[in-house]
This record gives structure tokens, C-alpha cells and sequence, in this order.
């Protein structure tokens, strides 16, 4: 089995041949893969495969013990803080909104080069011009109605029902227009409904004004099949299998990881 594409020189995300060690545990092993510009990319594979430590990588939280990163070709190494300077942009998993903030608030912070930043500038009132504030209250407003939450705009996210909180946390991550969106298991705690509600959502980032690219780390199968144009599958931290979801559906290699099923041995011709 061959790992999506990761030459040196193609545009978008690319990880080669990233390894993570937790002292004696190989949490990723010689992993490679790739987000070009526009594609929505999933990451699956059962509990403990790696996919949060994966994640984790892209975003900074964890360093890896070998290999490299790259952003159009060239290396860099992810700082959790400087990643909206790099035109990427995550959501957590739950939903991490700053609770003494308002909901277009959140939003709002999420626009400056950090998070940090934003959040301070809103929670002390540091200058930011009046005009600049003002635009990006309307374009936080615009972000909240697209997600179609906006009549939540002044309220305090506690006060709200979980999945309207996700969609303001995609709102937050959607308003520093990034070039790539990380997406760390946004179904979780959602009902089938607002599941269904979240793949159009997902589905249409690529095709928005400011469209971008998304990687996608999720448990859930439907979601990812039905929103992914690319999967990679991770188990034991090493990648089993790549290629578009229908491809992954019938792969045994994937099967047997989730099932933990026997790949079906092969006749041995005795009859009993
Ligand atoms: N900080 C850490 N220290 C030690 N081991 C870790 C650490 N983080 C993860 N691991 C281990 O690395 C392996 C991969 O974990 P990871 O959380 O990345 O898997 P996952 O696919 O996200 O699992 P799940 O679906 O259950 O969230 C597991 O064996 C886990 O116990």
C-alpha cells in the first residue's frame, strides 16, 4: 500500500514519514500523508491508533521524533500559538469557547494573528481601531449566519445547547480565513441529526468565498465517508490504508482493524 503523494514541492500539508515515541510506545510510525488546497482529508482507525497524536503534530502540541512537516514545500514546525500566522486554523475537541465572553465575542477573538491576542484584546479592551473592530464584528456576524446561529450572537456560550457551541467554535476558527482547517472529531456529542447537518457544512468549506482545505480527525464513520475525499487509516500509529472512502470501505486491512476481524485464510483444500 503506497501513502498519498508527499513530494517536496506540492502545495498544501504534507507530513513524511512522521514518527512519535511516548518513551517505549510508538504512537505514530512513518506516517505520510497529504492535504492539498481544497481537499477535505480524513484521518480514522480505532481507539489508540494515533490519530489525536497526529493531530497534536499539526498542531504543535506534540513534537515528532522523526521526519518532517511541510506547508507548500516548505519545512516547518507548528507552534500552537503562530499557527493562524501559517493560514491554518483547529477546532479542539469540545468546544473550548471562552466562557466570559459573548458568543460573537468568541468569534471575534478567534480574527487576530493569535488566539492569545484576541482573546486579551476582547477581555481588557485593548485598542484595536474602531473601524477594525467593527468590520470584524460584521464579518463574525456574517460567519454566525452562514452557520445559522446568529441569533445567539449576544449570549454567553454556557447558556447554549452543545451543538450550536460547535458551530460558534467553527465560526471562530472560519473567521481568520485559514487555507487549511483542522477539525479534531466535530461529531463528538452530536446526535445523528446535527451530524448530518455538520457534514453539509464540512462538505461546502472548500467551496466557500474563502474556501480551505480540511483535515478531519473522527470516530465517525458516517461523517467521514460521506464528507472525505481522501482517507488515511491509522492503526497502531502505523498507516494501513489510503485512497477515497469507497476504496477504504471495502479495504479488508481496515475491517479487521475495526472488527479486529480475521482476514478469511485461504483454502487449504482439506474436506472434513
Ligand atoms: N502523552 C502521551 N504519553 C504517553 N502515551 C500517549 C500519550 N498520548 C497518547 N499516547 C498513547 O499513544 C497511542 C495513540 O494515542 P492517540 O490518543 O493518538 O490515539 P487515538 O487514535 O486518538 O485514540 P482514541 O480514538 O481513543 O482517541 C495510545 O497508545 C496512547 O495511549
Amino acid at each position: 500500500m503506497s501513502p498519498p503523494a508527499t513530494a517536496a514541492d506540492e502545495p498544501g500539508l504534507a507530513l513524511h514519514h512522521v514518527g512519535v515515541r511516548f518513551g517505549g510506545l510508538v504512537a505514530l510510525d512513518d506516517v505520510s500523508l497529504r492535504v492539498p488546497p481544497g481537499r477535505i482529508v480524513g484521518v480514522i482507525g480505532p481507539n489508540g491508533a494515533g490519530k489525536t497524536t497526529l493531530f497534536n503534530v499539526v498542531c504543535g502540541f506534540v513534537r515528532p521524533t522523526e521526519g518532517s512537516l511541510t506547508l507548500d514545500g516548505r519545512s516547518f514546525r507548528p507552534r500552537p500559538h503562530a499557527l493562524t500566522r501559517l493560514g491554518i486554523a483547529r477546532t479542539l475537541q469540545g468546544v473550548g469557547l471562552f466562557a466570559g465572553l459573548s458568543v460573537l465575542e468568541n468569534v471575534v477573538a478567534g480574527a487576530s494573528h493569535t488566539a492569545r491576542a484576541g482573546f486579551a484584546a476582547a477581555l481588557f479592551g485593548l485598542p484595536r481601531s474602531d473601524r477594525d473592530e467593527r468590520r470584524l464584528r460584521v464579518r463574525a456576524l456574517d460567519l454566525l449566519t452562514e452557520l445559522g446561529v446568529e441569533k445567539y450572537a449576544g449570549a454567553a456560550p454556557a447558556t447554549l445547547p452543545y451543538p450550536v457551541r460547535k458551530r460558534v467554535a467553527l465560526a471562530r476558527a472560519l473567521i481568520a480565513r485559514p487555507r487549511l482547517l483542522l477539525l479534531d472529531e466535530p461529531a463528538g456529542g452530536l446526535g445523528a441529526d446535527d451530524v448530518a447537518e455538520l457534514a453539509d457544512l464540512v462538505r461546502a468549506l472548500p467551496d466557500r468565498d474563502d474556501g480551505c482545505a480540511v483535515l478531519l480527525v473522527e470516530h465517525h464513520m458516517d461523517l467521514v465517508m460521506s464528507v472525505c475525499q481522501e482517507l488515511v487509516v491509522l492503526d497502531f500509529g502505523k498507516v494501513i490504508a489510503a485512497g477515497p472512502p469507497d476504496r477504504i470501505r471495502d479495504d479488508p486491512r481496515v475491517t479487521e482493524a475495526y472488527l479486529g476481524a480475521d482476514v478469511p485464510a485461504e483454502p487449504t483444500g482439506s474436506a472434513s
